[in-house]
């Protein structure tokens, strides 16, 4: 809707004879009798489209033209010039035919059409200067997207990207419920705006992590999602080793004391809570001081490297070895009973006792020395299970090594 005031004017040949007051606060007059005053309408015409003017009044008059619609810039008292929309009618005035023209501002429409195209073309530069990916989609049918966000995804250019069905082969598998989740949120109007990250794939199958802000727009009338995106990938990766180093010992690449506490702790919990049998088996390389003064620190290092990768083949998926500090370690065994973490204990003594490691000179043999404890009722903190199977081990050593020793029970060797 044209948000504007009309005027009537009526004239013959343009000499006016009659005009209501609004037709005349147009051109800055205060009365519609104030413009009976004036020769001719045709000065309030632009004067390049006066000629026109007094063409269509002629054809109008013989009846070659139909009554149509006409734009006209005119003329106020001040000298402005402002649009305005006519509608011309052949009338009877006292009984001789005469034009009576409806007078439509369109200035104020005009201006907001123009003040808009400067907006939308103000918003199309920074969306596609900006270096945050926009794209805007219908249930992940791409609508829109700008430069940034193709880049980001590897396309060539923004029509290459909009081409495709749906955004969604884009991200990976693991995303796609959430992502449908968010999507009916926003169009449902239960969330005003969304922030997640997810991991996506470019054109060429390299990974890419992209943080995303997604909230509800109109879209040529209808209710879409737009897409605010940003590379992530950098920040992801760097969180991703931050979050390894503190959860990884370096040297043997086996979880560190931290995680493996945190792993006790709600290990501790969930079998007590269920009743599920728990182990625990510290275990301690023999002699590993007089293996550094012999060899050197960095056989040292190759011999914990060694038994960290012995240990992980030992191990089933479920159970979980550490690094507990120094050349002690930590073997935890879910839903294990003792008799069965002996075995294993006994197992993995066996393997490490078999292997050797090459020096420079010689061939090195280690052993190992084991507490193994299992998880009780009245533990309340894993420093029960862990003071159980320490002392165990202390056992182990003090019997002469290379041996695993359930706790509050006797040395075993094979
Ligand atoms: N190469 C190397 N040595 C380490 C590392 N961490 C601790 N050690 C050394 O491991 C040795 C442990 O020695 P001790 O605690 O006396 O134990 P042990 O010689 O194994 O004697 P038992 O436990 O009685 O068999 C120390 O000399 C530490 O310096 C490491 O990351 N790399």
């Amino acid at each position: 809707m044209i948000d504007s005031h009309y005027g009537v004017v009526i004239h013959r040949n343009f000499k006016p004879l009659y005009a209501d007051d609004i037709y005349a606060q147009f051109f800055g007059h205060h009365t519609g009798e104030e413009m009976l005053a004036l020769d001719s309408l045709l000065h309030l015409i632009a004067p390049h489209q006066r000629q026109n003017a007094i063409q269509t009044y002629n054809a109008i008059m013989s009846g070659e033209e139909k009554p149509s619609i006409k734009t006209y810039r005119n003329i106020d008292t001040e000298g402005n010039e402002f649009i305005v929309l006519t509608v011309d009618h052949i009338i009877d005035w006292q009984g001789v035919p005469a034009i009576q023209t409806t007078v439509v501002d369109l200035s104020n429409h005009v201006d907001t059409l123009k003040k808009l195209h400067a907006s939308e073309k103000r918003y199309r530069e920074l969306v596609d200067g900006s270096i945050q990916g926009i794209l805007v989609h219908r249930n992940f049918e791409p609508l829109f997207c700008n430069q940034a966000y193709a880049q980001a995804l590897g396309f060539s250019s923004e029509e290459a990207l909009i081409t495709n069905g749906s955004i969604l082969p884009l991200y990976d598998p693991s995303f796609h419920e959430q992502a449908h989740r968010n999507n009916q949120a926003l169009l449902s109007g239960q969330k005003s705006a969304i922030k997640t990250e997810a991991k996506c794939y470019r054109v060429d199958g390299s990974v890419v992590w992209l943080g995303l802000l997604s909230r509800p727009v109109t879209w040529n009338g209808e209710c879409v999602v737009q897409v605010t995106t940003m590379d992530i990938t950098k920040q992801h990766r760097l969180r991703e080793q931050l979050e390894h180093r503190a959860n990884y010992d370096g040297l043997t690449e086996l979880i560190n004391r931290r995680a493996m506490s945190e792993l006790l702790e709600h290990q501790l919990r969930t079998h007590q809570a269920l009743s599920l049998p728990l182990c625990c088996v510290l275990i301690d390389i023999d002699d590993f001081k007089s293996i550094n003064d012999q060899h050197g620190h960095h056989i040292g290092d190759e011999v914990l490297k060694q038994f960290a990768a012995t240990c992980r083949n030992n191990i089933r998926q479920s159970d979980h070895i550490g690094r507990w500090g120094g050349e002690e370690f930590v073997l935890l065994l879910p839903d294990t009973s003792i008799e069965q973490a002996e075995i294993i204990a006994q197992r993995l003594r066996k393997d490490v006792s078999r292997q050797t490691i090459t020096t420079n000179n010689t061939q090195l043999r280690f052993t190992i020395s084991m507490g193994v404890a299992t998880l009780s009722h009245d533990d309340h903190s894993v420093i029960h299970l862990l003071s159980r199977a320490d002392k165990a081990l202390y056992q182990a050593k003090h019997n002469g090594k290379n041996q695993a020793v359930l706790a509050n029970s006797t040395a075993r060797d094979c």
